[in-house]
C-alpha cells in the first residue's frame, strides 16, 4: 500500500525511531491503545483504531517536524526542542545580519509548545573533561576544542561564558555570536574526542555516567537536565484527537507512577492512616462487616510505598495489599 498517499486527514504522530527514547515511547503507545503495524523498514504506520499515522523519525528531527508544523504531535528529549530552538536563533541571526528576512518576507518558524512530560529519558546534558587534565571549570575551556552533537546549544553556552570573560553583563542575545571557542560537531560517540586528540572538552549527555567514566572523563558543568517530552505544533490539524491522546497518556503514566494500596484499619486509626495514604485526591473508605473497623483504599507513589506500607503497619493497619494499576484516567 501507498502509505504516503493515506495520510489525507490523519493526525501526524511522530515518534523516535531508534535509540534511548525508542522502546519507552512505544510502551506508551502501547499503554494509549494506539495500535498499528509497522512494515519492515517502513518510517510510516497508519493507526487502526484512530485517525492517527505514526511518523518515525529520528528524535533530533522531530522538534524540527513538529515545530515546522509539518507534524502535529511527536515524543522527543527536552535537549533536542533546546538544541532546536537554539539553532533558529542562531539562524535568525544570521537572517538579521544579512537583512534576508526582511527582503524576502519570510515569517519566523512557528515552533512547537509542551504537552506533557513523560517521565523517562532523565539524563543531563554536560561539559566534560580528561579527567586528568588542567581544567576545572566552564571558562578555562573559552578558547579551545569542544566536540559535541548540540552545537546550537554549546555555542550558547560558550558565547555566555564568553560575554561574561569580557564582563558583558547583557547575555540576552547569546545565538550566532562569533567564538573565540572552536565548536565541533560530531553525530555521535563524542566521548571519543578528547581521547583521539579531536578536542580538548565535549559537551555530552550522561545518564549513569558509565561511559563517561569509561572514557577517562570527568563532568565540569551542567547545560541542562533532560527528559523525554510530548510535544504538539503551534496549530494541530485536530485538536480534540491531541487533546484525546494526551489524556491517555497522561493516565498511562499516572498508572506507571502509582500503585493502589488497600488495607483494614480501626476506626480510631483512621485519622492516622489516611494521614500516610491521603491518595490522589482523597482516600476511599469503606465500611466493614467487623465492628469498628474499615478498610482503606488510596493511589500512593510507587517510590514511597515501602516506606509507606512500614508506617501504615506501625499505626495498626493490618492485610495491606498493593496493586498494580493498569489505566487511570
Ligand atoms: N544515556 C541516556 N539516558 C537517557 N536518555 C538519553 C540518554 N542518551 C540520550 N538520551 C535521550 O534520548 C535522546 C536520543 O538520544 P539517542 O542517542 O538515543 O538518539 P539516536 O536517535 O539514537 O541518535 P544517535 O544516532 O545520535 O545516537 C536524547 O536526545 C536524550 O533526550
Ligand atoms: O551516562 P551513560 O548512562 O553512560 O549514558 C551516556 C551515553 O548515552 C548516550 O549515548 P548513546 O549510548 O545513546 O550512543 P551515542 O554516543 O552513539 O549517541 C550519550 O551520548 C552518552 O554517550
Amino acid at each position: 500500500m501507498d502509505l504516503v498517499n493515506h495520510l489525507e486527514g490523519r493526525l501526524l504522530f511522530a515518534v523516535p525511531k531508534k535509540g534511548r527514547l525508542s522502546q519507552a515511547s512505544l510502551n506508551l503507545l502501547e499503554g494509549a491503545d494506539i495500535q498499528f503495524k509497522r512494515e519492515n523498514r517502513l518510517d510510516i504506520a497508519l493507526v487502526k483504531n484512530l485517525p492517527i499515522a505514526l511518523i518515525f523519525l529520528p528524535a533530533a528531527d522531530i522538534p524540527t517536524f513538529v515545530g515546522e508544523g509539518r507534524v502535529d504531535l511527536g515524543i522527543t528529549g527536552y535537549d533536542q526542542v533546546q538544541e532546536h530552538d537554539a539553532g533558529v536563533r542562531a539562524v535568525a541571526h544570521a537572517r538579521r545580519l544579512s537583512n534576508a528576512g526582511e527582503r524576502d518576507g519570510s515569517t519566523k518558524p512557528q515552533g512547537c509548545d509542551t504537552v506533557m512530560e513523560l517521565g523517562f529519558g532523565y539524563c543531563r546534558l554536560q561539559v566534560q573533561v580528561p579527567a586528568n587534565g588542567p581544567y576545572t571549570e566552564g571558562k578555562d575551556l573559552i578558547g579551545k576544542n569542544i566536540a559535541t552533537s548540540f552545537v546550537h546549544l554549546t555555542q550558547e553556552y560558550f558565547a555566555r561564558l564568553e560575554l561574561e570573560q569580557q564582563g558583558v553583563t547583557d547575555t540576552t542575545q547569546l545565538a550566532g555570536r562569533k567564538l573565540r571557542t572552536k565548536i565541533i560537531e560530531l553525530g555521535g560517540s563524542v566521548e571519543a574526542a578528547c581521547a583521539l586528540g579531536v578536542a580538548d572538552g565535549i559537551v555530552d549527555l550522561v545518564e549513569s555516567g558509565e561511559t563517561m567514566k569509561a572514557a577517562g572523563l570527568k563532568a565540569i558543568d551542567m547545560v541542562l537536565e533532560t527528559s523525554a517530552l510530548l510535544i504538539k505544533s503551534k496549530a494541530p490539524s485536530n485538536p480534540e484527537l491531541v487533546e484525546l491522546i494526551a489524556n491517555r497518556i497522561r493516565g498511562v503514566i499516572t498508572a506507571q507512577k502509582y500503585v493502589l494500596c488497600q488495607y483494614n484499619v480501626p476506626r480510631t486509626k483512621l485519622h492516622d492512616a489516611t494521614k500516610i495514604t491521603p491518595g490522589k485526591r482523597a482516600a476511599t473508605v469503606t465500611t466493614l462487616d467487623e465492628e469498628g473497623w474499615v478498610a482503606v483504599s488510596a493511589m500512593v507513589e510507587k517510590k514511597n510505598i515501602a516506606v509507606v506500607m512500614d508506617e501504615l503497619v506501625k499505626v495498626g493497619a493490618t492485610d495491606v495489599l498493593v496493586l498494580d494499576i493498569h489505566n487511570t484516567r
